[in-house]
């Protein structure tokens, strides 16, 4: 079944800067690598952990090429094609099926507060220049628009559209949504923090921005679901959340914790795009803390069955 290849665990991907801050290939490359290795099932490329929304057609283009480069055939790969206009969200759209891409996804029109209609027009505007699979992105935090089990209905009309990323916060919005769609189509966990609560109630796998700093957390989570092993699932959970708090507590987005934390590891990604800020000052020696609870976190999950 072509769905078959979207289920599981799917990190979505750093932005990789050299140290001028320019994208790199190199770097993206090697992650992408890394996260192969370490047995994930795909990537999203370009979305939040993408930094998306603060680099041009041209980089954005780049990051899509190198991942493509480094995996393609290994992974599963979706690219986030969403941008501020439809027609640059064409272009990304166009791009990456030109690629090879597996699907695509977007986010629904930012900065105008449009209708619904509007946001209808646009995801179905950027179905209709390929032939990918579409997965609506869903994270109300971000663009300000929650949505509507009516909207996705509406889209699940078109064939193309193969389900949703959700990253809204109730759970319920993830059971609402599958049960519109059912086997038809694929449910991503968005909340990173809700993984296992998520694919009890209906998500397929998941897609997040800390899976990358931890994927073997997330792979072990994933297994226990899948085995029934719920008191595990439930305890993996709770150490997850410990480090997610602790990636989000100190100043400096939490990308750029992350990317302190990974070139603790050996991985070199750069920093983050302004306006998002780089970690600094005390806060750096809190990043070895952080470091030393996910790598002992692992250790400690590594000999569980
Ligand atoms: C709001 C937001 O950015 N959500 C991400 C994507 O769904 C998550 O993967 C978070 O990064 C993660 O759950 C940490 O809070
Ligand atoms: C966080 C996430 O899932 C994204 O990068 O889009």
């Amino acid at each position: 079944m072509i769905l078959e290849k979207f289920k599981g665990v799917f990190p979505a991907l750093y932005a990789c800067y050299d140290d001028t801050g320019e994208i790199s290939r190199e770097r993206t490359m090697s992650l992408c690598n890394y996260l192969y290795e370490k047995g994930v099932k795909g990537l999203y490329v370009g979305g939040s952990s993408g930094e998306c929304i603060y680099q041009n057609l041209e980089e954005r283009k780049a990051t899509l090429k190198y991942a493509s480069e480094a995996v393609k055939g290994k992974l599963t790969l979706i690219a986030h094609v969403g941008a501020p206009s439809t027609r640059e969200s064409k272009i990304l759209a166009r791009y990456a099926a030109e690629l090879g891409y597996d699907g695509l996804s977007a986010i629904p029109p930012i900065y105008f507060k449009l209708p619904e209609s509007s946001i209808y027009n646009y995801w179905t505007e950027i179905i209709d220049s390929t032939d990918l699979p579409f997965f609506i992105y869903n994270i109300p935090q971000t663009t300000g628009y929650s949505l509507s089990l009516d909207l996705f209905k509406k889209m699940l009309a078109n064939k193309k559209v193969k389900g949703v990323k959700n990253s809204s916060m109730p759970v319920l919005d993830i059971e609402r949504f599958k049960r519109a769609g059912g086997d038809d189509i694929i449910v991503f966990n968005g909340p990173d923090e809700q993984y296992v609560a998520g694919r009890l109630m209906g998500a397929d796998g998941g897609i997040g921005g800390t899976y990358g700093v931890m994927p073997e957390l997330f792979l072990k989570a994933e297994e226990f679901v899948t085995s029934g092993g719920f008191k595990n699932a439930r305890a993996i959970q709770g150490d997850i959340n410990d480090i997610i708090i602790a990636l989000t507590s100190l100043n400096g987005s939490m990308y750029s914790v992350i990317k302190e934390i990974l070139k603790l590891k050996g991985m070199n990604l750069g920093s983050v795009r302004a306006p998002l800020e780089g970690v600094s000052g005390e806060d750096l020696n809190k990043v070895k803390d952080i470091k030393e609870l996910i790598d002992s976190t692992i250790l400690k999950w590594k000999k569980v069955k």
